[in-house]
């Protein structure tokens, strides 16, 4: 049973629209999600499905177009409802978040020494010195070969993944409690990517940081999270553990994307793509937003958006006719 003092995050009914010339565009639906302390949960999507939005309107970091409805509670306090000096205090210490660009996190202009002891001096109030301290001790933690040398370069005299370590330094440096990881190895090389995953996964246990991985490739999520929510169009589809998510797809959604992981032994023409296109959100179907692309669509799902509801244990599906579960196959032989 889960205790209200495992919950870190909790969303409820959580939208955000942003005002255009054109109308209003819908970026996020009515979102309900718990992330407990320490837990790892990917969210998955396509491209445009939500995923940025729905944590930059918690860090309150949306462009100024954008408005947020719902309540976000981080440790029972609603993020959404504070004034911008009251997040301040919040953001960079109780919840971080890393970017696919690290030149978006750092300045250009300041060596990375000051860019990670500035923030020690703020928040944690500590001295000089001992910011620095602890600064070069997180470098060595994240990999940095001879941090004492890097310690006084500026950003542009490192590589890519030397800078999205140095990124992930600086928002564990304060300890947060929430990590968001959006893209973090999108733009590095397969076998750095490989690397700065591993560091999330461990410097995160070690800290009991929950962390919020957001990636549009389900392929990578296994071994990376303890849970996953699968968003389509501004909505969670499906949420599930994550070997439950693999062995019993419930949203032909999920099951799609699931079917498009690209497998060593499979030709590349051989892989399955999704017919069609996510709908615009100025203009969202009026059931289930997945229900023109589906190949299981039927009435009922262009009448009404269907809503979450679980299936099994921590496994719930927002579809009104989900894939039966792989035991349920096999005893009806
Ligand atoms: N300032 C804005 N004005 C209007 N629409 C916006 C604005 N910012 C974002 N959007 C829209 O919100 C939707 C959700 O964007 P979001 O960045 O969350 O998607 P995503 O799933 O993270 O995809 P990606 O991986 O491409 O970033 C997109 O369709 C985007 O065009």
């Amino acid at each position: 049973m889960l205790q209200e003092k495992d919950i870190l995050l909790e969303l409820n009914d959580y939208s955000i629209t942003f005002a255009t010339p054109d109308g209003e565009v819908k970026a996020v639906s009515n979102m309900n999600l718990t992330v407990r302390r320490g837990e790892r949960v990917a969210i998955v999507g396509e491209s445009g499905s939500g995923k940025s939005q729905t944590f930059l309107g918690i860090m309150g970091l949306l462009a100024k177009n954008g408005a947020t409805t719902g309540q976000a509670l981080l440790e029972g306090k609603d993020v959404l409802s504070l004034k911008p000096r009251e997040l301040d205090q919040i953001r960079g210490k109780d919840m971080a978040m890393v970017f696919q660009d690290p030149m978006t996190a750092l300045n250009p202009s300041l060596k990375i020494s000051r860019q990670l002891t500035e923030q020690l001096e703020v928040h944690r109030g500590l001295t000089a010195r001992a910011a620095s301290d602890a600064a070069l001790d997180m470098l060595k933690r994240v990999g940095i070969p001879d941090p004492t040398r890097r310690f006084h370069l500026y950003p542009h005299e490192l590589s890519g993944g030397m800078r999205q370590r140095i990124v992930i330094a600086m928002a564990l440096l304060t300890k947060p409690k929430l990590l968001i990881a959006d893209e973090p190895t999108t733009a590095l090389d397969v076998t750095i990517q490989a690397q700065i995953l591993d560091l999330f996964n461990d410097l995160t246990a070690e800290m009991n940081t929950a962390l919020v991985m957001i990636t549009h490739d389900l392929g990578v999520v296994a071994g990376l999270a303890d849970r996953v929510a699968v968003m389509y169009a501004g909505r969670i589809v499906e949420e599930a553990p994550v070997d439950e998510l693999f062995d019993n797809p419930a949203h032909p959604y999920t099951a799609a994307l699931h079917a498009s992981i690209p497998r060593p032994d499979q030709d590349v023409d051989d892989l399955v793509v999704i017919p069609g296109r996510p709908p615009n959100l100025q203009h969202l179907p009026k059931g289930c937003n997945f229900s023109p692309r589906c190949s299981q669509v039927q009435n009922d799902c262009i009448d009404r958006p269907p809503p979450l509801e679980t299936l099994a244990p921590r496994h719930c599906a927002a579809c009104y006719h989900p894939f039966p579960r792989r035991e349920e196959l096999l005893n009806h032989g």
